[in-house]
């Protein structure tokens, strides 16, 4: 990888990554990193263009890598497109606002996938070794893993982003149909790829072992062919015959010539030169052509002294002492042209046009190789290719046996096995991959080319497949969403806190309710448990609740807890949450903030205690009958006067407790009451022997709709108060020194007897009295004596006049007297005097005696339609002429007409 990939997977990796772990929003940082890889990319698909260096490839820093890029440092123009595609990604995807934006956000990502898997897969393909541009094309194994990475975080990253959540640009079914042909393209080329590495890989194994076989049938033919020339060459140096002349050829120059002539036939026999020397390394004789050997030539590492050589073609030459008992009597020296070596050498039968047999030895630093199929004279080469690589020579000279792709000394990549022939010498049978690969290359090309067509055809035929599918997917989606939507309005509007849990007490869900309770968001209570996040005293008083509904019971209870600094009561009920096969998943939280109407309950409690506590110590019976006249209240007054407790009558019916008399007594009141009226009455209730006069009152309880529900009723015992209301009656009509009405009772009387006058047509008459100096009885005996005086003076009135008549004291010493069904005047005369008389009688007053005397006017009244106040004024009128007369008598008012 080189130093910008590295960089630009740096920049992308904390664009994707600072915003998750920091939790920050979506930040300009991915823009301007985005931009910054879209910048450098760009400028490296210019270089890579226009052919130039920008000075961006940071040569320098690749120096050191043995690195056969005829660019380095330069970014792979493969991988400077995938940068390229994310950083558009990084830019786009924090401001999406179309839907072309969308879809290009996810298309790009896809492409940087598919960038690192045609990457990955080429990198197992050898891709170089097809194509030859693949070479700059070139992809690490850690680029491409690093590409697929980016496209995996990059998807994370606008998974979770509004635009792509909320569907905006993207309904779910187009998303489905983008995802599905994303993964049909990344399936299919994968697949096809993976494919042709297979097949590559075991082209590649029987070429191995192809090269192999004839390398090794090479390697036995060369070394056989040599054994042979060897061996051909010892077979004449140990000849018997030409051993024997040559020690007498030393003697004999007859010998010599025949020696000379064994040489000649030598010649005719294959060897193209024999040269002979005596035991002190005189040339004795040199025949056939005796080649120079100066291109090339190898000494061999055999027993025997061997060389074998180029002159245009293969010679050996081999070098033989001639012995007789292990006495060397001279050397014989033989040439013997390879044509067998290089028939081999030239024939590639079962190779491809490309092949090419190498034998060549190290020359110093250099290889020097005989000529081939490729190059028909010796040739020099570096050891090191021009990519930094040993050639496959190289292997082989150092007694190294194998199989290698790479680049030979003609730049061209070939598959090449190599091993040592001898010593200093190495065989390499190699061909060129372009051959090689030719067909599996043409095959990946249209393959290629199938595959997009495969592609193309299998995502219109999703597209159809899927589009039915997805619709329906959409419809019921947005069904679901729409409900979810509104069940999530009525929970929020909802003034309770609900919530649903799993099995785990783990928050799934709350409401709005929820948040604003416990004044937390949804990220810091949802995949929370409630141990976590309750404190544990109330987790404690809640555990058995939990308990009970994660059993499948449904509850319900209440909580009093210090809710943001507030007392607060809620009420909660669990409900559990059960799947189609019966098991409890979870639970559905809903609780009430019910500490308005509990502290009203409470309130209303105590109100009632304290009504209660006032009507039980009221002397009221106070009662509320429903309209099926059954009691639902009752004070403590109840015990009272019945001895039954108030609980013991309620919900029972009227006529249980006051038997069906005073029920009927007082039925038609209820009836009034059931009909909406006010009711008062009064009436008598026996209960124990104890006779109670009960006023009473039903009040008639309306309900909103206008109907009675009931009647409170509201009974005082008046027994008391009726005697003494008797009692005040009677004080305040009577005298309460003489026992006589007084003047309140005397008008009523007085009324009533003109009334009666009317009616009879008879006469009557109204007497004033007064005793005459009555002051000077107080004054001289006492008050309390004029007070036994009045109370006598009033008696003797009575005692004077008929039961029937009305005797009054009207104040101090005066008195009254309505004297009624009288026919003349002369009965009252009758009656004055009489009073007159009864006055003057002695008067005992304790131990003291006294007289007295009293003055009377009369008002006389037969025909005149006079009415009371008239009448005693005439009478008052009478009595002034009476004391105007002189007292103790009476005047008649009017004049009378006797
Ligand atoms: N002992 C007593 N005295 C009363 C009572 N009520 C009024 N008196 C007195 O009765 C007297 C009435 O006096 P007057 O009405 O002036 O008349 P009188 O002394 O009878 O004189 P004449 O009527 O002119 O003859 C007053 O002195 C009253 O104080 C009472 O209930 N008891």
């Amino acid at each position: 990888m080189v130093f910008n990939t590295g960089l630009c997977f740096a920049l992308a990796g904390v664009a994707l990554a600072l915003p998750e772990i920091m939790q920050l929003p979506p930040s300009n940082l991915q823009t301007v990193m985005g931009a910054f890889l879209i910048g450098l990319c760009c400028i490296t698909l210019l270089e890579i263009t226009l052919d130039k260096n920008f000075g961006i490839d940071l040569v320098a820093l690749h120096t050191w890598l043995n690195y056969d890029n005829v660019r380095p440092g330069r970014m792979a123009p493969n991988s400077a497109l995938g940068f390229i595609c994310a950083g558009l990604v990084l830019v786009l995807m924090n401001h999406v606002n179309s839907k072309w934006q969308a879809i290009a956000v996810q298309v790009l990502t896809y492409v940087v996938l598919v960038i690192g898997l045609t990457g990955l897969v080429g990198y197992y393909l050898n891709q170089d070794l097809l194509f030859g541009w693949a070479r700059s094309a070139r992809m690490s194994i850690n680029t491409a893993i690093g590409m697929i990475v980016t496209a995996g975080a990059l998807r994370f990253s606008w998974h979770h982003a509004d635009w792509y959540r909320s569907q905006k640009y993207l309904r779910e079914d187009q998303k489905i149909t983008l995802a599905s042909a994303a993964i049909i393209i990344v399936v299919i080329i994968t697949a096809g790829l993976t494919s042709f590495v297979v097949l590559q890989q075991t082209l590649e194994a029987t070429l191995n072992q192809s090269l192999r076989t004839k390398l090794s049938e090479r390697k036995v033919l060369f070394r056989t062919i040599i054994n042979a020339g060897i061996n051909k060459a010892q077979v004449i140096a140990q000849n018997y015959l030409v051993t024997q002349r040559f020690i007498e050829s030393s003697r004999n120059d007859q010998l010599k010539q025949e020696l000379a002539e064994e040489a000649r036939k030598i010649l005719g026999s294959q060897f193209t030169g024999v040269t002979l020397f005596d035991p002190l390394g005189k040339q004795i004789f040199a025949g056939g052509q005796n080649r120079s050997a100066d291109n090339i030539q190898i000494k061999l590492n055999t027993q025997t002294s061997a060389t074998l050589f180029w002159d245009d073609g293969f010679f050996l030459k081999t070098e033989f002492p001639i012995e007789i008992q292990t006495r060397q009597i001279g050397k014989i020296v033989l040439e013997q042209k390879m044509d067998e070596f290089e028939h081999q050498m030239f024939n590639i039968d079962g190779l491809g046009a490309s092949a090419e047999i190498a034998i060549c030895t190290a020359v110093k630093t250099k290889i020097q190789c005989f000529p081939n199929t490729v190059k028909s004279t010796p040739f020099m080469v570096e050891p090191v290719g021009a990519a930094g690589h040993p050639l496959p020579m190289a292997y082989a000279l150092q007694s190294e046996t194998g199989f290698v792709q790479a680049l030979d000394y003609r730049q061209k990549n070939v598959a090449a096995f190599f091993s040592p022939l001898s010593n200093n010498l190495g065989i390499v049978v190699k061909e060129d991959t372009a051959e090689l690969y030719a067909g599996i290359r043409d095959a990946l090309v249209s393959c290629s080319l199938i595959i997009c067509i495969l592609s193309g055809f299998g995502i219109v035929l999703l597209r159809f497949q899927l589009h039915p599918l997805t619709s329906r997917l959409f419809s019921s989606e947005n069904k679901l969403r729409k409900s979810e939507k509104r069940l999530k309005a009525i929970a929020d509007n909802i003034p309770a806190i609900i919530a649903h849990l799993d099995v785990e007490e783990r928050y799934l869900f709350i409401n709005a309710q929820t948040s604003k309770t416990f004044d937390a968001g949804d990220i810091d209570i949802i995949g929370h448990t409630i141990k976590e996040i309750r404190d544990p005293e109330l987790y404690a008083h809640l555990q058995p609740y939990i308990r009970m509904v994660l059993s499948g019971q449904r509850v319900t209870f209440e909580s009093s807890l210090n809710l943001n600094g507030k007392p607060t009561h809620l009420q909660s009920s669990y409900v559990p949450d059960i799947d189609a096969d019966d098991n409890v998943v979870g639970f559905y939280a809903m609780t009430f903030d019910i500490t308005i109407p509990k502290n009203n309950e409470l309130r209303q409690r105590e109100l009632e205690q304290q009504l209660r506590t006032i009507t039980d110590n009221l002397p009221v019976l106070i009662t509320y009958i429903d309209k099926e006249l059954n009691f639902k209240f009752c004070n403590r007054t109840m015990f009272k006067w019945m001895g039954i407790e108030p609980q013991d009558i309620i919900n029972h019916p009227v006529t249980d407790l006051f038997g069906i008399t005073f029920f009927e007594q007082a039925r038609a009141q209820m009836d009034r009451a059931l009909r909406g009226e006010r009711v008062e009455f009064s009436s008598e209730l026996t209960v124990r022997n104890v006779t109670r006069l009960l006023q009473t009152t039903y009040i008639p309880e309306q309900i909103s709709d206008g109907s009675i529900v009931g009647i409170y009723t509201l009974s005082s015992d008046v027994t008391d108060s009726k005697i003494i209301e008797n009692k005040l009656t009677m004080l305040a009509r009577v005298d309460s020194l003489t026992g006589l009405p007084n003047r309140l009772q005397l008008n009523e009387k007085l009324n009533e007897a003109i009334n009666r006058k009317k009616r009879s047509k008879k006469a009557m008459a109204v007497m004033f009295i007064d005793i005459d100096h009555f002051k000077s009885i107080n004054d001289t005996m006492g008050h309390a004596a004029g007070d036994a005086v009045l109370r006598e003076f009033g008696r003797r009135l009575k005692a004077a006049v008929r039961t029937t008549d009305t005797v009054a004291r009207m104040a101090g010493d005066e008195f009254v007297i309505i004297i009624e069904e009288i026919q003349t005047v002369e009965e009252a005369k009758l009656i004055a005097e009489k009073i007159i008389e009864q006055a003057n009688q002695i008067w005992q007053i304790g131990a003291q005696q006294l007289s007295v005397t009293t003055s009377i006017g009369v008002a006389f009244n037969l025909d005149e339609d006079l009415n009371s106040d008239e009448l005693l004024a005439i009478a008052d009128k009478a009595l002034y002429r009476t004391k105007a007369n002189g007292r103790n008598g009476y005047f008649i008012l009017p004049p009378v007409v006797c």
